[in-house]
């Protein structure tokens, strides 16, 4: 059983609120600051509900202190999106004695933000006595860092068993609620689940996890070049996991026949012979990619028929582009998928994190969903039905 922040007493707690605000930078600029704006509700109810909030993070992959990745920018940011009715402080550490000063010395209504927990390598090697100190400053743990929850470090982890109340927050439950319960868990047939990016590999759990529980499963960007190859269809120069990949993918399709779930693979195809799409793009006729073309998008005919799949579901799962969808001419597979998705106001749809969520940010169509996951890696570790261990540690009896 987990317990969420509002089964909680916080007046005058202290509550550890581990939240994800690796946000992307360019420089000294947050390029999207979508999972500072998802924290916000818990972060507000724990102020609401009388806490004194301390807010942890990583932010990015520093190796050590490096002051181009502190989480001072995300300070101000965070202070911005607050609307200034909360200071937001910034301590310069996330240990220490200086930052239990600053624990003890909060006021209501402030919010004190730690330094990069990454500084310390003992973060992510999980180091006990590094988590007791993270503990130590703690009365109340609440986890709200569902795109951390895959990882087992000293902030998703390893301090939990040491503070006193341990809770997940809003984000976390919407996170569960949507991917777990309306998805993994019940999901109103037709479930249709809708995958693209690049690589066979890195989804392959996925897709054994989710063709005993869909009803069609409908595959896109360059994975799906690995599937047709698989079956001897000429791919060109269209990008292409070989040796045990191509076995892989044939025994997918092979599980897909036995449980007698359609595994669609595109019908046409938009192509090109250079990626960034550089001289001629063509649409092809067929599954056929000619010998010196790569298929970079699905074509026409595939996007209808996608899109009456979509059309006809009742749940909707996304994970992946379906072409090289920064290149605005191979933009259009993924832009009718996540059209598709945002009309059809009858079914739940679920967006997997990753570069499908960047996308639909980008086009538009993210508050048409019913849901956008923050995590990427989170997200597909999740749907593969592994328990994360950010959420394991949440559990009680
Ligand atoms: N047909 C294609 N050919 C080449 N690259 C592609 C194609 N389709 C998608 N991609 C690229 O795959 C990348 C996303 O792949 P991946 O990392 O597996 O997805 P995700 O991050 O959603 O899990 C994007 O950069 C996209 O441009
Ligand atoms: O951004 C994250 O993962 P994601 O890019 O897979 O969504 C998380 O913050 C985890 O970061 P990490 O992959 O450096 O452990």
């Amino acid at each position: 059983m987990i317990r969420y922040i509002d089964d909680l007493q916080l007046t005058g707690k202290r509550v550890f609120i581990r939240v994800d605000f690796n946000v992307p930078l360019e420089g000294r600029r947050i390029t999207d600051d979508t999972r500072i704006r998802e924290a916000l509700p818990t972060i507000r109810r724990a102020l609401e509900m009388g806490g004194k909030v301390i807010l942890a993070s990583h932010l990015g992959r520093p190796k050590g202190a490096d002051p181009k990745l502190s989480t001072v920018l995300v300070a101000e940011k965070l202070a911005e999106l607050l609307g200034g009715k909360h200071e937001v402080i910034h301590a310069d550490d996330c240990v220490g004695d200086n930052v239990k000063k600053q624990v003890n010395d909060l006021k209501a209504g402030q919010v004190l933000l730690l330094e990069n927990l990454r500084f310390h390598k003992e973060e992510e090697a999980n180091d006990e006595a590094f988590s007791r100190e993270l503990a130590a400053l703690a009365d109340v743990y609440v986890n709200d860092a569902f795109g951390t929850a895959h990882r087992a470090h000293a902030s998703t982890a390893g301090m939990v068993p040491f503070v006193k109340e341990k809770a997940a927050g809003l984000l976390m439950r919407k996170e569960i609620e949507y991917l777990g319960d309306k998805v993994l868990r019940n999901p109103q047939k037709p479930f249709v689940a809708i995958l693209g990016g690049s690589k066979v590999s890195d989804k392959i759990k996925v897709i054994e996890s989710l063709l005993p529980k869909v009803d069609a499963l409908l595959v896109g960007g360059a994975m799906a070049y690995t599937f047709l190859k698989a079956q001897g269809i000429e791919v060109g120069k269209s990008r292409v996991e070989e040796g045990d990949k191509l076995a892989l993918a044939a025994k997918l399709l092979d599980t897909a026949k036995r449980l007698k779930t359609p595994l669609v693979l595109p019908i046409d195809h938009i192509v090109c012979a250079d990626i960034d799409g550089k001289g001629p793009v063509k649409e092809t006729p067929d599954q056929v990619v000619p010998a010196d073309m790569m298929g970079l998008d699905i074509g026409p005919k595939t996007r209808a028929m996608y899109t009456q799949r979509i059309r006809d579901a009742k749940t909707v799962i996304w994970n992946g582009p379906m072409g090289r969808f920064e290149v605005d001419k191979f933009a259009e597979g993924t832009r009718s998928v996540a059209a598709a998705m945002s009309i059809n106001k009858d079914a739940v749809t679920v967006i997997g994190g990753g570069d499908s969520a960047a996308a639909v940010e980008q086009m538009g169509y993210a508050d048409k969903m019913s849901h956008v996951s923050t995590g990427g890696g989170a997200s597909l570790e999740f749907l593969e039905g592994q328990p994360l261990p950010g959420i394991k540690a949440l559990e009680t009896k």
